[in-house]
């Protein structure tokens, strides 16, 4: 048997996947949950050593739902969740907890690293894209700032998933997709960028901790050592590049060629398509990243998808199960509330230091149905925002791939649907991310992208196909436009970017 792991680290779990190259059948799908530190100043973080040990309880169930030996696996490819700053020292040890994608504490060192740069238009000249709160750099410069003494222990800088990369090689490895989302990068030539490390740190230091870029098709290394041990493998185990969870959800979707469209419904919300070239970039909050498949793919986040239902869902003390009888159980609208989703604050609209509030509540419609369903309704429409940005900039939407926690609810897929107007899908094989990686890991062990992997693995799973209903179409937009204009008088600024463009938002 050849088989392969993939293996998706998560903000809420680690996810690991088994698939036999020979039959092309995924063997067993396993998952292990993390824990979030998190405040209300906007500190999101998790302790590194959390991601290794989940990856180790979910792979050894996975090995045995599969019932195979591990000895038999040939290789890996890990897929991490975007943008978390995890600093090394000179040992390798880990200096303090990773900041995440959502750690909006940072929200004034990312304002100020912009300033540096020149302001927005300069910096996108510069990186090709606009530094957000969330990415990679402002934490490096927020580290600089408040703890300074950590900050000068800095020999590596890492991304979650070259964090695991490098626990199960020992190498120091990035690649170009997750790479792009730190804001030390330049999307357009696909390599570091000197000028803004040197912003941050003039000594050259941080500049000569990035780790070495790697191409999608080229191992990283072997498993050794203690991670070899502790997860049974024999000898020569190759480790793929890896990248990103969306880059590797756009491989496990067959999001490796123009025209497709995927969205995750996962902590956060993401819309993207593929590129083969680098794209004119036509509104600051559409995020041009590179792919893990050698091209690019620009990229819209929200952070407040199933992050902020999750949050009512624990407070009204209700199972997923009675959650989504609730969506059911209410109208569109859910009684003209209108739910600003923010308890992360959001990067796309940008509002960093935005809170949540829940708007139009009266006597009749403050039942629990209506608050299940306006959140995960301001969830969604919080996509379409985005949405919208993206078929501005040109890109046509027919079908969209869903994947992510939220995606397995069939009411929610609906919503999409009726929300987007467009036709809705899953794969077959639900953690597209962890299956992206599994492909990636099969190309390292040939040494060469292989496109025909990808038709044999990935099916859709004709029984999600949702077409949009006409009649909750409408109803979908009068909400959306109750939504926005509440949204508009909540956070003025945003109005007024609307009309230069989404500049200065
Ligand atoms: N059937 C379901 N209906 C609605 N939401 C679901 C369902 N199953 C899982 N979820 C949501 O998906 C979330 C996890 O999504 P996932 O994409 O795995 O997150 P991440 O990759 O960010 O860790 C869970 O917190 C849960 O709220
Ligand atoms: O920041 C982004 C994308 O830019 C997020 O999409 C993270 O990559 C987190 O992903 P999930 O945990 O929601 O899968």
């Amino acid at each position: 048997m050849n088989i392969v792991a993939g293996v998706d680290c998560g903000t809420q779990g680690t996810k690991v996947i088994l698939v036999d190259l020979g039959t092309s059948r995924v063997l067993a799908e396993c998952s292990a949950p993390h824990e979030l530190i998190s405040e209300s100043n906007g500190r999101r973080e998790q302790q590194p050593s959390w991601w290794i040990d989940a990856l180790v309880t979910a792979f050894e169930q996975a090995v045995s739902t599969a019932n195979v030996d591990p000895k038999m696996i040939k290789a890996i490819g890990v897929s991490g969740q975007q943008h978390g700053l995890v600093a090394l020292d000179s040992q390798g040890e880990v200096i303090r907890p990773a900041k995440l994608w959502c750690d909006t504490e940072t929200a004034p060192e990312n304002a100020q690293l912009l300033q540096m740069l020149g302001g927005e238009q300069a910096c996108i000249d510069r990186l090709g894209l606009r530094v957000e709160t969330g990415y990679t750099a402002s934490k490096i410069l927020w580290m600089k700032q408040h703890e300074p003494e950590n900050f000068a222990k800095i020999a590596h800088i890492l991304l979650p998933h070259d964090y695991l990369n490098f626990w199960l090689t020992g190498e120091y490895c990035a690649d170009f997709g997750d790479a792009s989302g730190t804001g030390l990068f330049d999307v357009r030539n696909r390599c570091w960028n000197e000028h803004v490390c040197a912003l941050i740190d003039p000594s050259g230091n941080l500049f000569k901790a990035l780790p070495e870029l790697n191409r999608a098709e080229k191992a990283t290394g072997v498993v050794i050592g203690q991670a070899k041990e502790r997860l049974g493998l024999s000898d020569n185990v190759v480790v793929s590049s890896g990248g990103g969870d969306n880059m590797m959800g756009a491989i496990g979707t067959g999001n490796v060629k123009n025209g497709i469209i995927t969205m995750s419904l996962g902590t956060s919300g993401t819309i993207y398509t593929f590129s083969d070239k680098p794209v004119e970039l036509k509104h600051p909050s559409i995020a041009n990243f590179c792919s893990s498949s050698n091209g690019w793919m620009p990229l819209i986040c929200t952070m407040n998808v199933t992050s902020a239902t999750s949050l009512v869902q624990d407070v009204l003390k209700m199972s997923l199960a009675e959650f989504n009888h609730s969506i059911e159980a209410s109208q569109i609208g859910a009684g003209n509330i209108s739910f600003l989703q923010f308890f992360n604050g959001e990067r796309v609209p940008a509002l960093p230091d935005g809170k949540a509030s829940i708007h139009g509540l009266d006597a009749a419609n403050f039942t629990r149905d209506n608050l299940v369903r306006s959140v995960v309704e301001g969830a969604t429409f919080g996509l379409k925002y985005g949405l919208e940005l993206l078929r501005g900039a040109g890109i046509n939407i027919e079908q969209i791939r869903l994947i992510g926690g939220g995606a397995k609810s069939a009411h929610w897929r609906q919503m999409i649907a009726d929300t987007m107007n467009c036709e809705v899908i899953c794969p077959e094989v639900e953690e597209a991310a962890a299956l992206g990686a599994a492909i990636q890991a099969s190309w390292a062990l040939k040494g060469r992208m292989d496109n025909e992997i990808i038709e044999q693995l990935i099916a859709l799973n004709e029984e999600s196909r949702t077409q949009p209903n006409c009649n909750n179409v409408a109803q979908y937009q009068v909400a959306y436009d109750r939504y926005i204009d509440t949204l508009y008088s909540q956070y003025p600024r945003l109005a007024e970017a609307q009309l230069t463009g989404g500049c200065n938002e």
